[in-house]
């Protein structure tokens, strides 16, 4: 158990949840036009498969094909939402969403957690969400906690708004470089760019060198940005293989205040999966409690008295636009704040335990959900 957040939520009545576990969502059809999606490391990135097209799709695909060429570098670019809407999947390949471009640590975790995986950049968390919603790609593997910075709170927010499964988690190891262009020392450099995540990770680092931060995107889209510039008074905090990608120097190794700095990522699915106990495995959930002294105390005991071991709580604040509309009906909205609690703990839902921890917390919570229960990452990151 990491920390607790002590502030409550109060709220209506809710509707039975009943089995515990989330149910198995209706395949939706495969789209019948499949196009074979920003093909990586290849000049020709879209490839229509052999059935038979409509006039508008054709031209979609031509309109996609161009907006791939006309990129400066021959490297893919980032789906965008608009783009989404466009697009459908194909292929033996487990194609799998990514926030950010090429180089980006998410991408090296999609292709840890699945290997040979084709990896899909995307400019978003929503738009990864999105992909494997509209069956463009099979996975999502997105980041959700840093052992230095902390939660990603946006990501939390999405798990609740979309109705994606938990099925596992990875942990890499995050190991930043200040990179710059050729023949740029660190005297030379103003400003730094990157993701926020990684700014606050070398906050250390950063500060001794003064260096003015500025946020992006992605980590990889900082290195690409500051190459693309040729900037002389600007350097990016990212990793070696974005250094190699981009063709940058690499001024300083390692500069992360900590060295283990370890970053959780989800992976995610349409359908969740069955849950075992031949291995260790992790069960996520989200619920919120009627406000009063104790409820949160209440909650967490469920777990302890069934000797469940916790390993992280956050809490959110509860957005009415964030809940699907059935969560919607089960949630009143009170005067106070009300908040959202994310707990994961270490037991499978095929566990009697976890079970009954989650009945007996279905009696007083007033909303709950389980994200899913997955095989936990117990490797090295
Ligand atoms: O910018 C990247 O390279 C990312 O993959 C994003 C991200 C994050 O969102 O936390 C992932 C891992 C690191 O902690 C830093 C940034």
């Amino acid at each position: 158990m990491q920390h607790a957040t002590s502030t409550m939520a109060a709220t209506a009545s809710r509707s039975p949840m009943t089995p515990l576990y989330s149910q198995i969502q209706n395949p939706k059809p495969k789209p019948f036009i499949a196009l074979k999606l920003l093909e990586r490391r290849r000049k020709v990135p879209l490839r229509a498969c052999s059935c038979s097209r409509s006039n508008n799709q054709k031209t979609q695909a031509t309109e996609l094909q161009k907006l791939i060429e006309d990129s400066p570098s021959s490297l893919p670019r980032p789906l965008t939402s608009a783009q989404l809407s466009n697009l459908a999947t194909e292929g033996s390949r487990l194609r799998v969403a990514y926030q950010g471009v090429q180089g980006a640590y998410s991408e090296a975790a999609a292709e840890k957690a699945y290997p040979n995986c084709e990896a899909v950049p995307c400019e978003q968390f929503d738009t990864a969400f999105e992909a494997v919603e509209r069956w463009l790609v099979d996975r999502a593997v997105l980041p959700i906690e840093n052992s230095l910075g902390g939660s990603i709170h946006r990501n939390y927010d999405l798990l609740l708004r979309h109705r994606l499964h938990i099925v596992g988690e990875v942990k890499l190891a995050i190991r930043h470089c200040l990179l710059a262009n050729h023949g740029v020392k660190v005297e030379d450099l103003k400003r730094v760019l990157s993701h926020p995540q990684a700014l606050a990770q070398c906050e250390n680092t950063l500060t001794k060198l003064g260096l003015v931060r500025e946020a992006v995107d992605d980590t990889a889209g900082a290195a690409k940005h500051v190459a693309f510039h040729k900037f002389k008074d600007a350097g990016a905090v990212a990793s070696m293989n974005a250094a190699k990608i981009y063709d940058l120097d690499v001024l300083a190794q390692d500069i992360q205040d900590d060295s283990d700095n370890v970053t959780r990522f989800l992976m995610l699915a349409r359908e969740p999966i069955i849950p075992g106990t031949d291995k260790s495995f992790k069960t996520s959930i989200v619920f919120s409690l009627e406000e009063g002294p104790g409820m949160l105390f209440k909650a967490l005991a469920v777990f302890a008295m069934r000797n469940i071991n916790l390993t992280k709580i956050e809490s959110r604040p509860l957005q009415k636009r964030a809940l699907q509309t059935s969560d919607e009906n089960a949630i009143g909205f009170p005067k106070y704040f009300p908040y959202l609690f994310y707990v994961d703990f270490e037991a499978s839902m095929a566990d009697e335990r976890a079970q009954n921890a989650l009945g007996h917390l279905k009696e007083f919570a007033t909303f709950m959900r389980v994200l899913g229960s997955y095989p936990a990452d117990n490797g090295l990151p």
